[in-house]
């Protein structure tokens, strides 16, 4: 008889529960995540995807103790292996900690623009030994330095060494952003739209890169972009991230198929292929859509087609003004096609 296994299941690395975050600005309060939950498994790779403005990174800078203070975090729990992350004494922690390491869009901004590259590996790598209490040589520094930058396939070492971020291609950058961010040992690395700066083929070597590279160090990776494709390609589970809610967890390998949430759904509709290239109109979400708050500054930008531009607001830029997309408070609720009581009734705003 087959012996059934009773272990337990192993404790999440990442466990976020009612996170929620709000920006006082001039204007009111914006509620940029709304009441988000979700976990990430030891050496996992999770992806957090959905149109711009619908609260992934806001929600990952909430994790990484990255958001200016005048943003409000709050959460029912929030806590990185045994470290409480609510419980944090300063707003920042610095690229390299020990648990988490940061890949940002771009990296021409998240680097340094004055340190060389080199310079800025050496202050990471201190700050790692400065934590185990270990000392290194000026020497031993050096070639650690010179040893992630190998790692990450930057092969002329001296020069990149010496190289301040503007003489990199961008390639090259996030490249170092990455050998920055790993070589703290984190057990959890979060990208936030790493590729979106970058070329296709770049892309998926810089991709191909943290996916071998988390996996050699044993770290888990959230990657956060709105190319559902690309998500599908390198993780193995999917938050969708809709109005600061996430409306949808599923495995990435069956979304097409087992997509709930019509906003999932949508997306996955927009996903650009051969045979809708002469395909004028994109997915509908059935929506109810008050006219009224539909105007922006007596206009708005989605006129009478709301509801069609919900979807197309996630990948076709061309087709809505993205300027005026975070402006347009269309506040749209559409019920889920079978009820299931972790999809939301309303999805939120976009
Ligand atoms: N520092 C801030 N102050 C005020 N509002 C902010 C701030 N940062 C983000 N927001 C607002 O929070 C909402 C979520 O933004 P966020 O950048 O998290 O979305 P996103 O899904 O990551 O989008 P993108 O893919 O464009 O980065 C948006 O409405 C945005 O305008």
């Amino acid at each position: 008889m087959d012996s059934i296994d009773t272990s337990a299941p192993p404790e999440p690395l990442l466990e976020v529960h009612g996170l929620t975050v709000e920006f006082r600005t001039r204007r009111g309060v914006v509620r940029a995540v709304d009441d988000v939950s979700f976990s990430v498994q030891p050496g996992e790779r999770l992806a957090i995807v959905g149109e711009s403005g619908s609260g992934k990174s806001t929600a990952c800078l909430a994790i990484g103790g990255f958001l200016p203070p005048y943003a409000e975090v709050t959460a029912e729990s929030m806590r990185l292996d045994e470290v409480d992350l609510l419980a944090r004494k300063t707003s920042r922690i610095p690229l390299g900690t020990p648990h988490l390491g940061l890949v940002f869009q771009d990296a021409m901004t998240s680097l340094d623009p004055v340190w060389t590259v080199g310079s800025q590996l050496l202050a990471a790598l201190k700050g790692k030994s400065l934590r185990a209490g270990v000392k290194e040589s000026k020497g031993e520094a050096l070639a650690e330095a010179r040893d992630w930058l190998h790692r990450v396939g930057l092969t002329d070492t001296e020069r990149v060494m010496k190289a301040r971020p503007d003489a990199l291609s961008g390639g090259m950058r996030q490249r170092v952003m990455i050998a920055l961010a790993l070589c703290g040992g984190p057990e959890l690395l979060i990208a936030d739209e790493p590729t979106s700066a970058l070329d296709a083929s770049t892309s998926h070597e810089v991709m191909d890169l943290m996916v071998e590279m988390t996996e050699t160090l044993g770290a888990a990776l959230i990657i956060v972009s709105h190319d559902l494709k690309l998500c599908q390609e390198y993780t193995s589970r999917m938050v969708v991230m809709y109005g600061g809610k996430a409306v949808e967890q599923a495995p990435s390998i069956d979304l097409d198929t087992t997509a709930r949430h019509p906003y999932t759904s949508a997306l996955l509709g927009c996903v650009p292929t051969l045979a809708k290239r002469n395909v004028d109109l994109l997915p509908i979400i059935p929506v109810n859509v008050p006219r009224e708050s539909a105007s922006v500054h007596g206009q708005c930008v989605f006129r009478d087609r709301c509801e069609f531009a919900v979807a197309a607001c996630a990948v076709a830029p061309p087709l809505v003004d993205v300027a005026d997309r975070h402006e347009a408070a269309c506040w749209v609720t559409a019920g889920p096609t079978d009820a299931d009581s972790r999809i939301p009734e309303t999805v939120g705003s976009h």
